[in-house]
């Protein structure tokens, strides 16, 4: 059988896949089926999340039992088709063909070509040279990191962005990623003032609308505590107050997926700081990138430990790959970084130039913040994130962790927690919209999958029917109460995928669906909307870039190759105040034996060092 028939016949395909291969037999019948089946299979991988497809691990693609071609043949076969372009550099655009073949991965054109952007413009961003007399703010720097002598990486983070353009901070909630931005913006905001020069522009930005309130939030907090400090509130009045999402940032042009800001017309910020940066796909970030002016700097954000983004990508993780481990400081550096760190206060290994890689733009934040705290997550989130499956059901079952709970059996999160239920209820009891979606995050159910008994479809079937009455399987309604999840960007809107609003009537009694806005909330009539979905049960996917008071994570009854070990990770670590696992023991095992790892050529990008640059 065909190579494309036993993947039609697998049911692995989707009908985009599908009708791509059967354009290119149409246009050259004498294309052959290994050939067809590929491209098939590199339009499968960006639905997947990968940026290409490679032909010596299809199985990381492909979980059914078919008989692959040898990889070195394939690779042939697909470097000699007219429909695959094979370009000379790196750096050099693709042949206008459907498909690209590079460093051993097959793409779709387009994916191959956002790569090959994103790294030429991170590198072009990371070339650039700081300015900036930094003896000078030598005083405020001690204020603000009184330990920076003694190994703070947090001070050694906000001292790097003195001299680097491309910055990475990155570690887990709670290690101080946001305090430490707030402390490096005052620091650029000093510089920038002594040095006579205008004020600095500095835009906040993360994927989600959500994501950026929670940011915009922890950045208003820091700033208060360095009031409590002292620290010159001419200094402090000059941090931005907002955080937008980068689709605000960057400016939608109405149905298109085109921005206002790109290449020709920059963002007008001296500073671009995108929190959540592992939630950001390859698009995205390659159109970002771009965006960021010649001479401006752009700080990453995130959690190297969470699932990449649901699009294609696994953008933070191939350029933290570049990066290396976060330690790692060039000569140059630690030259002119003296006056504020001390001499090389970190086991650091010296950086020559930045000539492999990002090495030398990143650092890694280890020292978790939030002791005081009720939940007791740090122990666990680290059994999860290393794959410890022992150690991770050890402290499940040990019940020892405050205010983390194991229900090893339940497969069904209504039974087990009938609260629920009157949670959810109560939601449509609120006059105030902003309230009612407050208390909507007091308390979530989170799930692996989308489908099954324990996925979000099927139980917001099951609690749509409980709340309105409506048998399940009807028609949804927008019953008062019924919390509405975005399942699209819709740029007309202003409605992005993974936005969360509620239905409630306006003071008329007109059904209305509000979502959350900039200073307030934002009412649409619910037939209107966008793509939606009931959000009362969410995948974890879904979920990135919120938390939530309390979290319901239940697992499925079986494992599924859906399942890994930054899933659980991402899940647990949505919760605030308290955590439920719900899952067996054979499940959580075989979810934390699973990295959800994605195929990307950028790492390989990053690391060549292009000409000219
Ligand atoms: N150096 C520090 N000294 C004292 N408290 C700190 C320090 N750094 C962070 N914190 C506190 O730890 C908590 C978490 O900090 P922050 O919000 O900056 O972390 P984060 O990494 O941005 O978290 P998230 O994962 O939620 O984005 C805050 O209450 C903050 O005040």
């Amino acid at each position: 059988m065909s190579l494309l028939r036993a993947l039609q016949q697998a049911g692995v395909l989707r009908t985009l896949d599908d009708a791509l291969a059967n354009t290119l037999c149409r246009l050259d019948p004498s294309t052959p089926d290994d050939v067809l089946a590929a491209a098939a299979l590199a339009s499968l991988a960006v639905a997947h999340g990968h940026a290409g497809f490679d032909p010596a691990s299809p199985a990381l693609l492909v979980d059914a039992e078919i008989a692959w071609p040898q990889a070195d043949a394939w690779l042939q076969q697909l470097a000699a088709s007219r429909f695959v372009a094979t370009p000379a550099s790196p750096v050099e655009e693709a042949d206008a063909a459907p498909l690209a073949l590079e460093n051993g991965l097959l793409y779709l054109r387009r994916y191959r070509e956002y790569e090959r952007r994103l790294a030429l413009q991170l590198q072009r961003i990371a070339a650039h040279p700081m300015q900036g007399d930094i003896a000078a703010i030598a005083p405020l720097f001690a204020a603000l990191f009184p330990e920076a002598r003694d190994g703070d990486h947090q001070a050694r983070a906000a001292a790097l962005s003195l001299r680097r353009a491309l910055l990475l901070v990155t570690g887990g909630p709670g290690t101080g990623k946001t305090t430490t931005i707030a402390r490096l913006l005052v620091l650029r905001i000093a510089q920038a003032l002594q040095a006579g020069n205008v004020p600095l522009r500095i835009a906040l930005a993360a994927p989600t609308g959500r994501a950026a309130d929670r940011m915009a939030e922890s950045l208003r907090r820091a700033t208060a505590q360095m009031a409590a400090q002292g620290i010159d509130p001419q200094l402090l009045a000059a941090l931005p107050a907002q955080a937008s999402t980068l689709h605000r940032l960057l400016g939608t042009v109405p149905d298109t997926p085109r921005f206002r800001h790109h290449a020709d017309n920059p963002l007008p910020f001296d500073v671009v700081v995108v929190d959540e940066a592992s939630m950001v796909d390859l698009p995205l970030m390659c159109k970002l990138s771009e965006a960021v002016a010649d001479g401006a700097q752009l700080v990453l954000l995130g959690d190297p430990d969470q699932l990449p983004s649901v699009e294609a990508g696994d953008v933070l993780a191939a350029i933290l790959a570049a990066a290396g481990a976060g330690d790692a400081l060039s000569a140059d550096d630690a030259d002119a970084l003296h006056p504020l760190l001390g001499s090389m206060p970190f086991e650091s290994r010296p950086v020559d130039a930045d000539a492999d890689g990002l090495r030398g733009h990143r650092v890694h934040l280890q020292r978790g913040w939030r002791q005081d705290e009720a939940l007791q997550l740090a122990p666990l989130a680290e059994a999860v994130r290393n794959g410890d499956a022992r150690e991770a059901l050890a402290l499940l079952r040990s019940g020892r962790l405050a205010n983390v709970h194991f229900h090893e059996h339940a497969d069904d999160p209504l039974q087990a927690r009938p609260d629920l239920l009157g949670h959810f209820r109560t939601l449509a009891s609120h006059a105030d919209p902003a309230d009612a979606l407050r208390q909507a995050n007091r308390l979530r159910l989170l799930t692996a999958l989308r489908e099954g008994a324990q996925g979000a479809r099927g139980l917001n079937a099951r609690i749509e029917a409980a709340l309105s009455g409506r048998r399940i399987g009807s028609p949804p309604a927008w019953f008062p109460g019924r919390l509405l999840l975005v399942t699209e960007n819709s740029y007309r809107h202003g409605l992005f995928n993974g936005d969360v609003g509620i239905c409630l009537a306006d003071e008329a009694g007109t059904p209305l669906a509000w979502f959350p806005g900039e200073g307030g909330v934002r009412a649409f009539h619910p037939a209107a909307l966008p793509a939606h979905e009931s959000a009362f049960a969410m995948t974890v996917h879904k979920a990135q870039g919120s938390e939530f008071d309390e979290v319901w994570l239940q697992l499925p009854r079986v494992d599924s190759r859906v399942l890994s070990r930054e899933l659980v990770y991402t899940g647990m670590t949505r919760a605030r105040s308290a955590l439920h696992v719900a899952g067996s023991a054979e499940v959580i095992a075989a979810a934390l034996g699973r990295h959800a790892g994605r195929v990307s050529g950028l790492g390989w990008r990053l690391g060549i060092k292009p000409q000219g640059l």
